[in-house]
C-alpha cells in the first residue's frame, strides 16, 4: 500500500525548516522501498528549500505558498504558531485537499477555520528522528494520509482524542531541558580536568548505554529502572535525594502543567 501512496503522492510543504526537512529527507531515504514520493517547497527559506532539491530529485522548489497548495495531493503545514495564521489566511484552499499539520497549539477547529473548505486533516507530533525512519508520531485525528506518510518514518501512535493528543505535545517539551542536565554534567566534568570531547562522549555514553535498549520496548517502568540504578547508599541514590529535595521532580510537573495550559487552556 506505502510504495502505491508514494508513486501518487504529492507532498506539499509550507514552512521549510528544520521539521520538514526531516520529514523530507526521511522521505528520500535510499533504504526507502521504491521510488521517492514527489515533494514540492514552499520558497521561503531558499537555501534550504534549494538544499533539498539539489540533494533529491523528486524535490522541487514551487514560485510561491499559493503554488504549493496547488500543487500538493497532501499538504504539510510546519509552520511555527506565530506564523501560521497570516499565512494561511492569505491562501485559498480546495475542497479535495489533504491537510497533514505537525503545528503545536493549533486545534482542529483552529486550522479547520484556517484552511476552509478542507475537511481531510490530521495533526502530528514528528520529532526529529523521522529523518532516520525512527520517529514515533502521535496523530490525532487520524486521515488515511497521516499513517500512510508516517509508517515511512518509523511507527505511529493514533490518539483517542485531542486532549491525549495535547498531553504527548506537551511532554516533548521537556528535551532541552535533558540536554541542559547533560550539559551541565558535562560541562561540570570539563571543570574537573577532563577534556571537553571526552566529558561529552562520556556522558552522551552513561544514557544511550540506558536509553538505546528501551527503543524497542512495548512499555518501559521507568521508576523500576531507576531503583535499579540505584545501589542501597550508593552514588546514584545521593545524587536523587539531592535534587528531590531541591524540588527538581515538583518543578517538572508543574512546567508541564504550565506548558499544557499553553497548548490547551481547558484541559488543566
Ligand atoms: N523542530 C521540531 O523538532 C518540531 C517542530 N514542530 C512544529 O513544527 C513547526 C515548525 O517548527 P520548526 O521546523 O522547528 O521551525 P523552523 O523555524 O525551523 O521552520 C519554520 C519555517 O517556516 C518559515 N516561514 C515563516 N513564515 C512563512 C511564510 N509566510 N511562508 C512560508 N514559510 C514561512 C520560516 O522561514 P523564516 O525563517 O524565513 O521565517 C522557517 O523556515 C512548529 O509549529 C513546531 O511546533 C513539531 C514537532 C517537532
Amino acid at each position: 500500500m506505502f510504495l502505491e501512496i508514494r508513486i501518487m503522492t504529492v507532498y506539499g510543504v509550507i514552512g521549510v525548516g528544520a521539521i520538514s526537512a526531516a520529514i523530507v529527507r526521511g522521505l528520500c531515504r535510499t533504504d526507502q522501498a521504491g521510488l521517492p514520493p514527489g515533494v514540492l517547497l514552499s520558497p521561503r527559506n531558499a537555501q534550504l528549500a534549494a538544499e533539498l532539491a539539489q540533494q533529491f530529485p523528486t524535490v522541487q522548489v514551487a514560485e510561491s505558498n499559493q503554488h504549493v497548495v496547488d500543487g500538493a495531493s497532501v499538504l504539510l503545514l510546519c509552520l511555527r504558531p506565530q506564523d501560521a495564521r497570516a499565512t494561511l489566511s492569505a491562501l485559498t484552499f480546495r475542497l479535495d485537499l489533504t491537510v497533514i499539520s505537525v503545528m503545536a497549539g493549533f486545534t482542529v477547529r483552529a486550522l479547520a477555520d484556517l484552511i476552509a473548505p478542507v475537511t481531510d486533516l490530521a495533526r502530528s507530533i514528528p520529532l526529529p528522528a523521522v529523518e532516520l525512519g525512527e520517529g514515533v508520531t502521535p496523530l490525532f485525528p487520524s486521515s488515511p494520509a497521516a499513517p500512510a506518510l508516517f509508517g515511512q518514518l518509523g511507527t505511529v501512535i493514533e490518539v483517542p482524542d485531542e486532549r491525549t493528543f495535547e498531553a504527548l505535545s506537551a511532554s516533548t517539551a521537556t528535551v532541552a531541558a535533558m540536554l541542559k542536565y547533560m550539559e551541565t554534567t558535562s560541562a561540570w566534568l570539563a571543570g574537573k580536568g577532563v577534556s571537553a570531547p571526552l566529558a561529552s562522549r562520556y556522558v552522551a555514553a552513561i544514557f544511550s548505554g540506558v536509553l538505546t535498549p528501551l527503543q524497542t520496548a512495548a512499555a518501559v517502568d521507568f521508576g523500576a529502572l531507576s531503583h535499579e540504578h540505584q545501589t542501597p547508599g550508593g552514588l546514584n541514590e545521593q545524587f536523587l535525594g539531592v535534587l528531590e529535595q531541591a524540588g527538581m521532580f515538583r518543578a517538572i510537573e508543574g512546567g508541564l502543567n504550565q506548558v499544557l495550559e499553553r497548548l490547551d487552556p481547558h484541559q488543566n
